[in-house]
C-alpha cells in the first residue's frame, strides 16, 4: 500500500516549514480553527488577518463571513461583503475598496470583485506544496476532525463525547424492508462521519424481537420447523415458518368468527347456547393464537424453556445478520432489542406518568394524551388492558436504559419518516416525564421510501436476496467486457462489491427526506453518477499509480513546482476541499453531501488523464504527477470509506 493507513499525520511544525516555504513567516491560526487538519483554515486564517488589516471589523465576522464556492471558476473562497455587516457603506463599494487595498500576499491572489462579493483565488503553486504532502501524510486520517467530537476542545484531556447511532434494527422472522435497508446504509455512514469527527460512537441495533408473534413463531417451528434449516438459513426459515402459521392463524379466525356469528343468532333467537359456546371455546383453545398467546404468556413470565427457544431463533439470527453485515462493512458494538428492555425502567417509567398526571386510565388501558401539547401528537397506548407493554413503552424504557448505561451526550435513530410519529410521541413523553436530560439529546434521523424494491426473482425480502440479484446484475454488466473481464481475478467477489456499491450509492445520492425509485439497470450502469462508476474511477486511478510504484519517500520528494497544467490545478484545488467537505458533512449529516463531492472530484480527475500522463514521462514529473495522483486517490478512498464502500484495486 502507498501513502495510506499508519503513517503519521503531518504536524504543525512541519506545516510551519512548509508555510515558510513559500514566504510564510508563522502559521495563521484563530480560534475554531485546524490548520494542520485543514488547509483552508490556513487560507481563512490569512485572509482574515489581512481584511482586517485594511477594515474595522472585527476578525470573527469575518472569518464567520467566508463561503465555499459551488464551482472553481467562482474562485476557491468567497465573502459577501453585506456579511462584514459595516453600517453606513454600500456594499458594492465596500468590495470595491476592500479589492484595491487588499495587501499582497503570497497565499491569495489579489480577490475580484463580482456583484457584492469578493473571490479569492488561492495562488496555485504554493497551495500544490501545501495540499499534496497534507494529504499523503495523513493518508487515511485525510479530511477528518478529531477535534469536533471533544468534550472540551482545548482540554483534551476531558475526553470525547459519546453517542449512540441506532440504526437498521429489522423484526426477527420479518421480511428485511426498504426501510430497514435505508436505515441501515444512512445510519452505517452516520456513525463512521462520528467517528471521523472524533466522538465515541456506539453502533446499536435494536431488534423487533418482542411480542406476541414470537409466541406464534414458536407455536410455528413446533409445526413445521426444521433443525437443519433453522440452522443453515434462520432468518428465511423462520420467515417461511411464520408465513406458514400466520396463514393457519387466519384461517381459523374465519372459522372462529363463523362459530361466533352463529352463536349469537341462536341468543338473538332465544335459543340455548351452552354446547355451541362450548364447541367455541374448545376451538379458540386448540388454535394457534390462543396457543401463541399463551406462550407468549410464559416468555413474558420468565419460563426458561419457552424463553430458550426464542433465544436460539434470536441468536441464530444474529449470526447471520452479522455476516450480511460485513459485507456492507458494518459490525455493531450492541445487538440490543425490545425484548431487553427491562419490565423495571418501564414500570418506573409508568408510575412517573401517573405521578405527573400525564397518562390516564381508560376502559383498562392506560393512554397519554399529546394533543394537549402538540395537536398532530394526539393520543397514545402505553399499556395495553391486559398489561402488556407496546413498542413505544419498550422504546421509553429502552431511552432511559441506555441513558444510564452510556450516559450518552447524543442518541441518534436511524428510522423512515414512517415512524415520525411515533419518534416525536416518545421524545415529548420523555419531556413530559421530566427527563428532558434524555429528550435534548435524542435526534431522529429520516428518510423517504424506496419504490418498487422487486428483484428479477419476485420480490427481495431479505437483505441477502438484495445484495444477491444485484451482484448477480453486476456480473452480467462486468461479462459485457470479455476482455476486461478475463483480467478480474476473483470476479464473483468483485461483481458482490460492485453490487453494493450501487445499491449504496443510490441510496445515498440523493438528500435522505428523498423517495426514490429502485432501479436496478440505472444502479449499475457504469455510466452515471453511480456506484460502480466511482468504484471504475478508484481501480482506474490505482491501475495508473501502480505502474509507478513510488515509496511515501520517494512521492513526498517530488518537484511539485514541475505541476503547472491547469488540469493537475483544478486537481489540486479541489482535493484541497476534501476537509472542508466533511466539515459540511457533519452539519448537513447528508450522504449526499460527500457523493456531490466525490462526484465532482472524479470528473477533474478522469478529464485529467490525457494531460498528466504519468507513464512515459521524465523521471522528476513522473514522481510530480504521481504524488498528485496517488494523493486523488487518497482522498477518493478516503470519501467512499466514510460512505461504508469497499474501494476496489482492479476491477
Ligand atoms: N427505537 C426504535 N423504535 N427503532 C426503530 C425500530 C424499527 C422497528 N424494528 C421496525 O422495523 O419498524
Amino acid at each position: 500500500m502507498e501513502a495510506s493507513q499508519n503513517t503519521p499525520a503531518q504536524s504543525i511544525d512541519e506545516l510551519a516549514s512548509i508555510l515558510q516555504g513559500v514566504g510564510v513567516s508563522e502559521v495563521p491560526k484563530m480560534p475554531n480553527t485546524y490548520p494542520e487538519l485543514n488547509p483552508f483554515d490556513v487560507y481563512r486564517a490569512h485572509i482574515t488577518e489581512l481584511l482586517a488589516s485594511i477594515c474595522d471589523v472585527e476578525k470573527s465576522i469575518i472569518l464567520a463571513a467566508m463561503q465555499w464556492t459551488t464551482t472553481l471558476e467562482k474562485g476557491d473562497l468567497q465573502l459577501p461583503v453585506p456579511a462584514l455587516r459595516k453600517k453606513g457603506v454600500k456594499p458594492d463599494a465596500l468590495a470595491k475598496e476592500l479589492a484595491e487595498k487588499f495587501p499582497e500576499s503570497v497565499l491569495v491572489e489579489r480577490p475580484t470583485v463580482v456583484g457584492v462579493s469578493l473571490a479569492f483565488f488561492f495562488k496555485t503553486s504554493p497551495l500544490t506544496k501545501l495540499i499534496v504532502p497534507f494529504v499523503l501524510k495523513n493518508g487515511a486520517k485525510c479530511g477528518f476532525n478529531p477535534n469536533f467530537g471533544l468534550r472540551d476542545p482545548t482540554d483534551p484531556s476531558k475526553g470525547k463525547k459519546k453517542m449512540i447511532v441506532e440504526f437498521s434494527s429489522p423484526n426477527i422472522a420479518k421480511p428485511f424492508h426498504a426501510g430497514h435497508l435505508r436505515s441501515t446504509i444512512i445510519g452505517g455512514f452516520l456513525a463512521n462521519l462520528y467517528e471521523g469527527a472524533g466522538w465515541d460512537v456506539t453502533r446499536m441495533n435494536y431488534l423487533g424481537d418482542w411480542g406476541k408473534q414470537y409466541g406464534v413463531l414458536a407455536v410455528g417451528f413446533d409445526k413445521f420447523g426444521s433443525e437443519a434449516e433453522l440452522v443453515k438459513n434462520p432468518i428465511g426459515h423462520l420467515y417461511e415458518v411464520y408465513v406458514k402459521i400466520s396463514a393457519i392463524s387466519r384461517e381459523e379466525k374465519e372459522v372462529m368468527d363463523a362459530k361466533e356469528e352463529e352463536i349469537k343468532k341462536l341468543q338473538e333467537a332465544k335459543e340455548p347456547t351452552g354446547e355451541k359456546e362450548a364447541e367455541l371455546q374448545a376451538l379458540i383453545d386448540k388454535g394457534v393464537d390462543e396457543q401463541a398467546r399463551k406462550y407468549f404468556k410464559r416468555m413474558v413470565d420468565g419460563d426458561s424453556e419457552a424463553l430458550g427457544v426464542w433465544k436460539r431463533f434470536r441468536d441464530l439470527s444474529i449470526v447471520k445478520y452479522k455476516d450480511t453485515y460485513a459485507r456492507l462493512n458494518i459490525r455493531y458494538d450492541e445487538y440490543s432489542g425490545e425484548s431487553q428492555v427491562q419490565d423495571a425502567s418501564m414500570d418506573e417509567a409508568a408510575k412517573i406518568l401517573e405521578e405527573k398526571g400525564i397518562s390516564h386510565v381508560d376502559r383498562g388501558a392506560v393512554l397519554v394524551d399529546l394533543s394537549k401539547h402538540q395537536k398532530k401528537l394526539g393520543k397514545c397506548l402505553v399499556k395495553k388492558k391486559d398489561g402488556t407493554s407496546l413498542y413505544l413503552t419498550r422504546d421509553i424504557g429502552a431511552a432511559t436504559e441506555r441513558f444510564e448505561k452510556y450516559h450518552f451526550d447524543k442518541m441518534i435513530y436511524v428510522v423512515a419518516n414512517q415512524q415520525d410519529l411515533h419518534l416525536a410521541q416518545l421524545f415529548k413523553i420523555m419531556e413530559l416525564m421530566g427527563r428532558t436530560d434524555i429528550s435534548s439529546r435524542c435526534e431522529h434521523i429520516n428518510f423517504g421510501m424506496v419504490l418498487g424494491m422487486s428483484t428479477r426473482k419476485g420480490t427481495a425480502r431479505f437483505l441477502d436476496d438484495i445484495l444477491r440479484d444485484v451482484g448477480d446484475k453486476m456480473h452480467e454488466v462486468m461479462r459485457g467486457n470479455a476482455d476486461k473481464y478475463a483480467e478480474v481475478e476473483d470476479p464473483h467477489k468483485t461483481a458482490d462489491t460492485l453490487g453494493i456499491s450501487a445499491v449504496m450509492v443510490q441510496d445515498m445520492k440523493g438528500k435522505r427526506v428523498n423517495n426514490y425509485e429502485f432501479n436496478m439497470d440505472r444502479m449499475c450502469s457504469f455510466e452515471g453518477d453511480t456506484g460502480p462508476y466511482l468504484q471504475y474511477a478508484h481501480a482506474r486511478i490505482t491501475s495508473i499509480t501502480r505502474k509507478a510504484p513510488l515509496s511515501l519517500e520517494e512521492l513526498l520528494s517530488a518537484d511539485l513546482s514541475l505541476l503547472t497544467e491547469p488540469k493537475a490545478m483544478d486537481l489540486v484545488r479541489t482535493l484541497a476541499c476534501w476537509p472542508d467537505v466533511f466539515v459540511n458533512t457533519v452539519k448537513t449529516q447528508e450522504p449526499t453531501t460527500v457523493l456531490t463531492y466525490l462526484f465532482k472530484m472524479v470528473h477533474t480527475l478522469s478529464s485529467s488523464y490525457e494531460v498528466l500522463k504519468v507513464v512515459g514521462s521524465e523521471e522528476e514529473l513522473k514522481k510530480a504527477r504521481a504524488a498528485l495522483l496517488v494523493a486523488a486517490k487518497q482522498v477518493l478512498g478516503n470519501g467512499m470509506r466514510l460512505l461504508g464502500l469497499s474501494p476496489v484495486e482492479r476491477m
